[in-house]
């Protein structure tokens, strides 16, 4: 099975997003945007299926391609396997059936590209922000001082500046995130699955991560698959909306995002956002409050 196209969209948000032009002459131009092999990290699964032992299948048939330097959100309702899709994904699970290829190539060879980000952030509590960030360099064979010459170019980009020396228990939930994610990427990370990253944040804090991850996807370009339950958040961030339509998840629905970038919170408030809200609330069912947002009070 595949993806199928969400319901049309209103006027003006037809147009599937995808790996735009303007992403390609990014990457191209980019010193990030490709790894040592140089092939482009773009992801294709086909026939995936998954069952826990002894349980019923999570995930069952399921094709889906992602381009390469595309931000796309999977939303689903708790429990549907979007955890065990990332983890599949990963490598951290092996499929009962189907192929995953990330540039073409085997998934198993492209483990170094995979950047997996869980919910909490896997820091290393002995090691400083430099020595956090400078591992996924060092363990792909950079050495030490170059990598924390990088590192130190970079952290101002991730809201560090100042704080090369303190340890993770010293940082915000916000800022670990972004030492997290610096790491993943000066570790050759091409392909990022982040795992409901800033569902442990508090409001303001979330709110300027989604900005700042913006900011770093448009200037890096890499290939980002977001899990949320936050449909505003996945509206704000994506090219397209992934929705597991049922269990098993044999296929997800489409809802292409052709809001113009770049997106900041003022797009939250606009006439075509609110258009694809109520779409997506839709789909979930939440019928009253999609109608409410048409400024009925039904
Ligand atoms: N190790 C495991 N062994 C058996 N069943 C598991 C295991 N891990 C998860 N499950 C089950 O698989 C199903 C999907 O879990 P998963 O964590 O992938 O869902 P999810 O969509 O990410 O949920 P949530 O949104 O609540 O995080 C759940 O019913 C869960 O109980």
């Amino acid at each position: 099975m595949s993806i199928k196209k969400g319901q049309p969209g209103e006027q003006g948000l037809e147009r599937v997003a995808g790996a735009s032009g303007t992403a390609a002459e990014a990457a191209a131009t980019n010193a990030f945007a490709h790894s040592e092999n140089n092939e482009p990290a773009g992801l294709s699964v086909s026939g995936l299926t998954y069952a826990f032992p002894g349980g019923p299948p999570l995930i069952e048939g399921l094709d889906l391609h992602i381009g390469q330097g595309e931000f796309v959100s999977v939303l689903a309702a708790s429990g549907m396997g979007k955890t065990t899709l990332f983890r599949l994904l990963a490598g951290l699970l092996e499929p009962q059936a189907g192929a995953i290829t990330i540039g073409g190539m085997n998934r198993k060879e492209q483990a170094a590209k995979i950047g997996y980000m869980p919910q909490k952030d896997c820091l290393m509590p002995w090691r400083t922000v430099l020595d956090n960030a400078a591992l996924g360099m060092e363990l792909s064979g950079t050495p030490k001082k170059e990598a924390r010459q990088r590192v130190r170019e970079l952290l101002p980009d991730f809201g560090l500046a100042g704080t090369e020396a303190k340890y993770p228990h010293e940082l915000s939930g916000g800022m670990r995130q972004r030492v997290s994610f610096l790491r993943s990427l000066l570790g050759g990370g091409e392909l990022f699955l982040l795992d409901e990253p800033f569902s442990a944040l508090d409001a303001m804090t979330r709110v300027s991560m989604q900005e700042w991850l913006l900011q770093i996807w448009e200037q890096h370009r890499k290939t980002i698959v977001f899990i949320t339950h936050d449909i505003d958040e996945a509206l704000l961030l994506s090219d397209r909306v992934l929705v597991a339509a049922k269990a098993p998840v044999a296929e997800l629905v489409e809802y292409p995002v052709a809001l113009t970038r770049p997106r900041t919170y003022e797009t939250m408030l606009s006439e075509p956002f609110v258009a694809l809200k109520r779409q997506l609330l839709g789909h979930f069912g939440h019928a009253h409050t999609a109608a409410s947002l048409e400024g009925g009070s039904r």
